[in-house]
C-alpha cells in the first residue's frame, strides 16, 4: 500500500506507556448534568486513540479535561504521569496541541505568523521560529512561499484546517488533541486531509486524542477506538478491526451496525496468503488507470483491465473485481505476484475478522 494510507490497524504503533491517564474522572456540569462518568482510560504514547459517539455523549469534555478548559470534578486525568490538576493550565497548554473544527486562527496575522504564535510565546529566535514555521507548513502541503503571507480569509476550508494542524504542531508537543478538526470540510478534502494527517502523525510520533461523531474517520484513523454512550459512559475501546467485528454492547453495535462490514473492508489489506498463481496472458504495461484515490499501484493489465497490489485495502481490490468479475492480477513492485479472485476477497475479509481481539478489553468501569 502506499504510504499515505489511513490504516486504524491494530498494534502498529504505540508503546504500552500512558501519555494520558484519566482515572476515575468525572465531569457535572453545575446545573447536574454528567457529561464524564468516571472514566478510566489511557492514551498510549505515540498512539492515535479516537473517541467516537453520538452527540452529547461526552466526547469533548473528556478532551477538554486533557489540557483544563474543562477541570474535572472528581478523579484526575494525568498527562506524561502529572496530575493536570497540578500543572499551570498556561504551562500545560503549551506542551499540548489544540486543534477545533473552526481553528480559530487569528485573523488579522498571517498564516506564517499563525503558526508562529507558540513558539514566540516559548521565546524562541527569529531564525528558529522562522525555519520551524517553514518546515511545518511543507509539512501539511501548504507551500510557504505562497502561503506564509496570507491571511486566513484567503484560504479555502481545508486549507484553514491544515494551517490549524500546522499551528498546533509548531512547538513539537507531545500531546495533540483535536476536536472535529475536519468536520467542516467537504468529505473528498477531509478524506485527503485524513490521509495526510494520519502520515504527518506516523512522521512525528505524537500522542494523539481525536474526537470525531463519524465512524468511518474513526476507524481510518484510530489506532484504537473509544465509544462513548450518553452520560460519558465508555462502552469499548478497541482497535478498529475488533470494535467492527465484535461490538461488545448494543450501543457500539448500533453505531458500527450497517455497513460494518464494508468499513471492514476500507481497513482490511490484501497479503500474499490471499492470492493465487498468476494466470497466463496478462501482464502490467504500467499505464495508469488508478482513480487517485486507491491505494493501487495505478498500473492496468496488459489488456486494459484493473490490477491491484499487494497491501491495497480490500474495497480497492473489491472495485478491481466488480470491473473484472473473474478475477484480476496482482502486483508487487510492479511486477505481477498473483491473481486474486472474489472468493478470495471474501477468504481476505474472514481473516480480518478472525484477526479481531478475542478477549476484548473493553472499559475497566
Ligand atoms: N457548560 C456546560 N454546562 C452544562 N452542560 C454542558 C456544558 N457543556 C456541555 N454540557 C453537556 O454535557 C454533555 C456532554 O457534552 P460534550 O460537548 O462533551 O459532548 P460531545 O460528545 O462532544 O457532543 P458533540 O458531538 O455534539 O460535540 C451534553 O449533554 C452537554 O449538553
Amino acid at each position: 500500500m502506499s504510504s499515505d494510507q489511513p490504516a486504524g490497524r491494530p498494534g502498529t504503533t504505540g508503546t504500552d506507556e500512558a501519555v494520558i491517564r484519566f482515572d476515575r474522572a468525572r465531569k457535572e456540569y453545575p446545573d447536574g448534568t454528567v457529561a464524564v462518568h468516571e472514566l478510566d482510560l489511557e492514551v498510549r504514547e505515540h498512539e492515535l486513540l479516537v473517541l467516537v459517539g453520538a452527540s452529547g455523549c461526552g466526547k469533548s469534555t473528556t478532551l477538554r479535561m486533557v489540557n483544563r478548559l474543562v477541570e474535572a470534578t472528581s478523579g484526575r486525568v494525568l498527562v506524561e504521569g502529572r496530575d493536570v490538576a497540578t500543572v499551570d493550565p498556561v504551562a500545560l497548554r503549551r506542551r499540548i496541541g489544540y486543534v477545533i473544527q473552526d481553528v480559530g486562527l487569528f485573523p488579522h496575522r498571517t498564516v506564517g505568523q499563525n503558526v508562529a504564535t507558540v513558539p514566540e510565546l516559548l521565546g524562541w529566535d527569529r531564525a528558529r521560529t522562522r525555519t520551524r514555521v517553514g518546515d511545518l507548513l511543507e509539512l501539511v502541503g501548504l507551500a510557504p512561499a505562497t502561503y506564509a503571507g496570507r491571511y486566513p480569509h484567503q484560504l479555502s476550508g481545508g486549507e484553514r484546517q491544515r494551517v490549524g494542524v500546522a499551528r498546533a504542531l509548531a512547538a513539537d508537543p507531545p500531546v495533540l488533541l483535536m476536536d472535529e478538526p475536519f468536520g467542516a470540510v467537504d468529505p473528498s478534502g477531509r478524506r485527503r486531509l485524513q490521509q495526510e494527517f494520519w502520515r504527518i502523525q506516523r512522521e512525528l510520533g505524537t500522542t494523539v486524542m481525536f474526537v470525531t461523531h463519524d465512524v468511518d474517520e474513526a476507524v481510518r484513523l484510530g489506532d484504537r477506538v473509544a465509544v462513548f454512550r450518553r452520560g460519558g459512559h465508555l462502552e469499548q475501546v478497541s482497535d478498529a478491526v475488533t470494535l467492527l467485528a465484535r461490538p461488545r454492547t448494543p450501543t457500539v453495535a448500533e453505531l458500527v451496525g450497517t455497513g460494518s462490514t464494508v468499513r471492514l473492508l476500507s481497513i482490511g489489506e490484501l497479503t500474499a496468503q490471499d492470492v493465487g498463481p498468476p494466470r497466463a496472458g496478462r501482464a502490467p504495461d504500467g499505464a495508469s488507470a488508478s482513480d487517485g484515490m486507491s491505494g493501487s499501484d495505478g498500473t492496468t493489465g496488459g489488456d486494459g483491465g484493473p490490477t491491484v497490489a499487494l497491501g491495497d485495502r480490500l474495497d480497492v481490490v473489491l472495485q478491481a473485481l466488480a470491473a473484472a468479475p473473474d478475477g484480476v492480477p496482482v502486483t508487487a513492485g510492479g511486477a505481477v505476484v498473483g491473481h486474486v479472485t472474489a472468493d478470495a476477497l471474501l477468504r481476505a475479509v474472514r481473516r480480518t475478522v478472525a484477526s479481531a481481539q478475542p478477549a476484548d478489553a473493553g472499559p475497566a468501569s
